[in-house]
């Protein structure tokens, strides 16, 4: 992809496999283990993707965000012209100041923040309205309400090696306390609703919703509206939406006031290390609260040296082809968000992150004892809780088939 920031062209949404980012499986070399420990080069901007069903709060979070004391120059972007709240209506009397091919519209906000609109977002389409506008801390992207940030997170999750100003920090969905058991039953009017009949004919199992996508992906979850909700049906949406996602931390919210900004929405680097606090909601196995999405964890213990080539094999088998390797027959799955940590012996540790078929392997070095530890991979989508998953590991990691 050209991103030279000069270019005139915004580009169009790209997938992962036109992007040459991380590991893809139009790549099919096996990505280098590199080592993070290298210098992260200074001032890059994060990117935080605001998410959420129609009318869950995102424009008031931003709101919310922009008002308080954060001493940050923040920039918003919305990925859609007209929606007649606050920010959006703003947006529609203000004229153009782009260069670029797509209207572009800049609207001064509260706090010396700016709030500008792309059609079509891109890398380089943002990193051109950074280059005009000047001097921001922070990007806030907000999406339109049927996004699946499946397909955005990808185009913001770019390798180092690519020198972008930007990088993916986290997504933050919105839920709206009140109607998401609705949706994720319903889906009403829903274009990414996808249920049991497919295009190929087979029956792909229970209603897959945008709410779906939009929790699974997720990095933090707000759970907003909590006004207009009791107790018990509050802490049922708390369960159900921790049994989709066990990775992602959950607050739930009146009015999209968090408690916290700086480290629990922004600045929180989702995308980079995993830590065990990272891991920590991830129980042993998986739940059976949502028949559609659930979060699987897998416990094996720590690789030796030659496993790591095998590992790898598994996950790009699991995460390109979806299929599980090593002989192991198996129900269609599909895997959203996946994180990891996995020891090897003599000390090292593997870092894993994955977003629908892009992953990231970091290998570091760890005091002590990292290889006496446990390897625990965790998994989130659809069928990632059947049994295979575990015998075709552990048989990938016994070498069979090779
Ligand atoms: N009762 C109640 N209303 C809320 C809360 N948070 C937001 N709202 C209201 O809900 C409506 C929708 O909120 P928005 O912030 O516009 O939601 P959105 O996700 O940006 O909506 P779209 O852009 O249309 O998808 C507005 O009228 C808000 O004032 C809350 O916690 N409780
Ligand atoms: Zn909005």
């Amino acid at each position: 992809m050209d991103t030279d920031a000069s270019d005139d062209e915004v580009p169009t949404l790209v997938q992962p496999d036109t992007t040459p980012q991380l590991a893809t499986n139009q790549d099919e070399e096996i990505p280098d283990l590199v080592s993070t420990s290298d210098d992260a080069p200074a001032a890059k901007v994060p990117i935080t993707i605001i998410t959420g069903y129609l009318g869950a709060g995102k424009t008031t979070l931003l709101n919310y965000i922009l008002t308080e004391q954060h001493g940050k120059k923040i920039a918003v972007i919305l990925n859609e012209f007209g929606d007649s709240i606050d920010i959006e209506k703003q947006l529609t009397v203000s004229a153009p100041t782009s260069t670029s091919a797509e209207p572009v519209s800049f609207v001064p906000l509260a706090n010396g923040c700016i709030c500008c609109s792309v059609k079509d977002v891109g890398v380089a389409a943002i990193e051109n309205l950074m280059e005009q506008q000047g001097g921001f801390d922070y990007i806030l992207l907000e999406t339109t309400g049927l996004a699946d940030p499946g397909n955005i997170a990808p185009i913001f999750w770019l390798d180092d090696g690519l020198g972008s100003s930007i990088f993916l920090d986290g997504i933050v969905t919105l839920v709206d306390a009140m109607n998401v058991l609705k949706s994720l039953d319903e889906g009403f009017g829903d274009e990414n609703r996808k249920d049991g009949s497919e295009e190929d004919g087979h029956a792909h199992g229970p209603l897959l919703t945008t709410a779906h996508l939009q929790i699974s992906h997720a990095d933090v979850i707000l759970i907003n509206k909590t006004d207009l909700v009791s107790p018990a049906h509050l802490a049922d949406v708390v369960a159900r939406i921790r049994a989709i996602n066990g990775l992602a931390r959950i607050e739930t919210t009146t009015k999209a006031q968090v408690p916290q900004l700086e480290g629990f929405l922004l600045d929180i680097h989702a995308y980079d290390a995993v830590t065990d606090a990272d891991l920590q909601f991830a129980a042993k196995g998986h739940s059976h609260l949502d028949a559609s999405i659930s979060t699987s964890t897998l416990l094996f213990p720590a690789l030796s040296p030659p496993q790591i080539q095998r590992f790898d094999i598994f996950l790009r088998t699991i995460l390109w082809d979806e299929t599980l390797p090593c002989g192991t027959p198996h129900e269609p799955f599909e895997i959203h968000r996946l994180k990891g940590r996995v020891p090897v012996q003599g000390g090292k540790v593997l870092l894993l992150q994955g977003v629908r078929n892009v992953y990231d392997v970091n290998e570091v070095e760890v005091e002590g004892s990292g290889g006496a530890q446990e390897a625990k991979l965790v998994l989130i989508g659809r069928g990632v809780g059947q049994e295979g998953f575990r015998g075709s590991l552990v048989a990938c990691l016994e070498g069979v088939g090779e």
